[in-house]
């Protein structure tokens, strides 16, 4: 594709410091949520575990069709702020792809909006590189509930708040069950799972080696693929830290997701 560009973004500051690459101008819509490839190699390099890139994406099937990603997480983590980063990560993408801009869209600046706390379930689609995406985020009040929407998911992102180690505990446990109820197949076939390291602009963030450790994260994923046969380099689970608010590594998750 000649449109194609690499660019490399820095995160202004925080502990999980880590180069972004940019990726494949891709075109995309969003609908508003409130109601509702440079080399491989170096996309691979962002992510911190496994993810579904290269010729043997089971997702890359269903091209074309929505692809139905659960966006779940503790209260505050940054779901709905990941939503509307997504939405707005879409928007100029498409319309510097309208424009025929060849730039990516590093140099957006900070998200500043407010959200507020999310009351059962919001619903949001967008389309990247011509892949409809429909997004469910279930309100941690809801978590209880989860696993009855894991079936109809094809993906599912788990959202993190790292700022703070005191809020790393809580989704330990939360992880490793979603993790064991989709490997009983209780919610039918592999899904993509994200486990999503939010917030990672705060100066206090937590050293991401620390939180990936503390929450066996990358041994999850590896267990999780293991069972369903899925070779490390299809990547059926990832781990990427980002940040809702800066865009930090955003588009990195919507081309996983695509
Ligand atoms: N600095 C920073 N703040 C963030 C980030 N993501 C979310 N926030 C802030 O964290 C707070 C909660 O964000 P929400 O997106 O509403 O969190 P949520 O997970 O949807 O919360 P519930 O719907 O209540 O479960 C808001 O004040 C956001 O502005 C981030 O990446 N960096
Ligand atoms: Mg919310």
């Amino acid at each position: 594709m000649s449109d194609h560009k690499t660019h490399t973004t820095h995160k202004p500051h925080g502990g999980l410091a880590r180069q972004s690459t940019n990726l494949i101008e891709k075109s995309a819509t969003f609908n508003n949520i409130s109601e509702k490839k440079s080399s491989r190699k170096d996309k691979r390099s962002n992510f911190l575990s496994l993810g579904f890139f290269g010729e043997g994406n089971p997702s890359r099937a269903l091209f074309n069709q929505t692809k139905n990603i659960l966006v779940i997480g503790c209260k505050n983590a940054g779901k709905s702020l990941l939503l509307r980063n997504i939405s707005r990560t879409c928007e100029v993408r498409t319309m510097r792809k309208l424009n025929k801009h060849q730039n990516t869209i590093n140099s957006l600046p900070a998200l500043t909006i407010q959200t507020v706390p999310t009351i059962g379930v919001e619903n949001a689609t967008c389309t990247f590189d011509n892949q409809p995406l429909a997004f469910r985020e279930v309100g941690s009040q809801l978590s209880p509930m989860w696993p009855s929407y894991f079936e109809q998911s094809s993906t599912i992102v788990f959202v993190l708040d790292v700022s703070n180690c005191s809020k790393i505990s809580g989704p330990a446990t939360e992880i490793q069950s979603m993790f064991h109820n989709l490997m009983s197949g209780q919610s039918g076939k592999p899904k993509g799972v994200a486990i999503v390291l939010n917030k990672s602009d705060v100066a206090s963030a937590e050293d991401v080696e620390k939180v990936t450790g503390f929450l066996r994260v990358k041994e999850l994923c590896e267990e999780y693929s293991k069972h369903y046969n899925v070779p490390k380099n299809q990547h059926l689970a990832i781990v990427l830290e980002i940040s809702s608010s800066t865009g930090y590594n955003i588009q990195e998750l919507l081309t996983w997701l695509s």
